[in-house]
């Protein structure tokens, strides 16, 4: 089986039905310390990432927006001294899409 990160990120149109509760569920068992979180009834996929200084939570978050620019899919990302949180959703379907799933996981990869 592919790992999530590896999967191949389908261009999504604002006809796609985001997926559902069960569907995001069943997803985030992939992942590790993300949560679902819902902001004005849209589900979003969110993380935080501890760093010992404001340099290193900048550095991740700029290699946070490579990901994102190289799939042209894009997170929210908040950065401070010592963290930056990441949350992925889809705003053309207003949910989540399997998209940020695999964004997800390729931002883990950027974490380590
Ligand atoms: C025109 C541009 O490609 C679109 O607006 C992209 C940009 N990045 C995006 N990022 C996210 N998370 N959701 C989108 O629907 C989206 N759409």
């Amino acid at each position: 089986m592919t790992a999530l990160a590896e999967h191949t990120c389908e261009p999504c149109s604002k006809n796609t039905q985001p997926l559902s509760q069960d569907e995001a569920l069943e997803w985030l068992k992939s992942l590790s310390q993300w949560q679902i979180v819902e902001h004005d009834g849209i589900m979003k996929l969110s993380r935080s990432f501890t760093f010992r200084d404001f340099a290193s939570a900048l550095a991740f978050t700029q290699c946070v927006g490579d990901i994102a620019e190289q799939a042209g899919h894009h997170p929210v990302i908040v950065t401070e001294w010592g963290k930056a949180t990441v949350t992925w959703w889809s705003h053309a379907i207003k949910g989540l899409h399997l998209n940020d799933f695999i964004l997800a996981a390729r931002t883990d990869e950027v974490a380590e």
